[in-house]
């Protein structure tokens, strides 16, 4: 699995990578990265800090102001990723929103994210609870990142997961200057076979961590992943 650099920008982004990983596989690799002491905590701080650069290279493009981004965390460690993405987009300056969209975190890392979210004082909230006060900010976001699931998600939404995607997706078709950013898969497709939930985000771009998964490749999985783009997590 080298990488081939003649297609590795300045960034570290690729745009076409010929290796592909299913879900077990990268599941297995970052075992082994973890073993020879890359820690999934630091995968996690690479994989967040490598969809931020590239959300801020894309952002700077819409104009030239501070930006709205609203971040859909799920609860497993895309979620996580989500977490440092909105914690370092504030850092940026950047106006920032998280929407837990199912629940607390659940795993180790995420929730170490999300504590530092809400020590910094950054805006969290629980879809569940509060799901009324979320269309208004979606509507002003300039910046949308699908933080829900990845490689982890199976079978169908839940209501409340199933309502920020529908969300999301009117949002995006209702401002043209709106971008959706999908971190690792969009969320309702399955990583493997690509099968997607009738109400998959429908992303502008989609940021696959270390390897493409089958799904970034799929002719069907297309329209939802827009724009694929493989990010360095920091494993050789
Ligand atoms: N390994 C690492 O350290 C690294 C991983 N990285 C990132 O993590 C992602 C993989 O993380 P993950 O394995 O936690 O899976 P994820 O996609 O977050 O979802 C799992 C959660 O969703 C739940 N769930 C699923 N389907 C559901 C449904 N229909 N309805 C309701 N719930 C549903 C599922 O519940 P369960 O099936 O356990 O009941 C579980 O709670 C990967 O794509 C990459 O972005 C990077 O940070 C690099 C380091
Ligand atoms: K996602």
């Amino acid at each position: 699995m080298l990488k081939s650099k003649e297609h590795q920008n300045q960034e570290g982004y690729v745009s076409q990578y010929l290796d592909i990983v299913t879900c077990t596989q990268m599941k297995e690799i970052e075992q082994q990265a973890n073993e020879a002491g890359l820690s999934y905590y630091k995968m996690m701080e690479n994989a967040g800090n490598a969809a931020v650069r590239f959300i801020v290279e894309k952002s700077q493009k819409i104009e030239n102001r501070i930006n709205d981004a609203i971040i859909f965390c799920g609860k497993g460690n895309n979620g996580g990723d989500g977490y440092v993405v909105a914690r370092e987009l504030a850092v940026r300056g950047m106006n920032v929103t998280v929407v837990m969209a199912d629940g607390q975190p659940k795993t180790e890392d995420a929730i170490k994210n999300a504590n530092i979210v809400l020590r910094r004082g950054i805006p969290v909230i629980d879809a569940k609870a509060y799901f009324q006060d979320i269309p208004e900010i979606v509507e002003a976001a300039d910046i949308v990142v699908d933080a829900i699931y990845g490689t982890g998600f199976h079978g169908s939404f839940q209501k409340t997961v199933r309502d920020c995607a529908k969300l999301i997706n009117d949002g995006s078709k209702s401002d043209t200057k709106k971008m959706v950013f999908a971190l690792d898969i969009p969320t309702g497709l399955n990583g493997d076979v690509g099968e997607p939930d009738a109400d998959t985000v429908v992303a502008d771009y989609t940021i696959a961590f270390h390897r493409l998964k089958p799904v970034h490749r799929l002719k069907e999985a297309s329209p939802y992943c827009g724009e694929v783009v493989v990010a360095s997590i920091g494993i050789d």
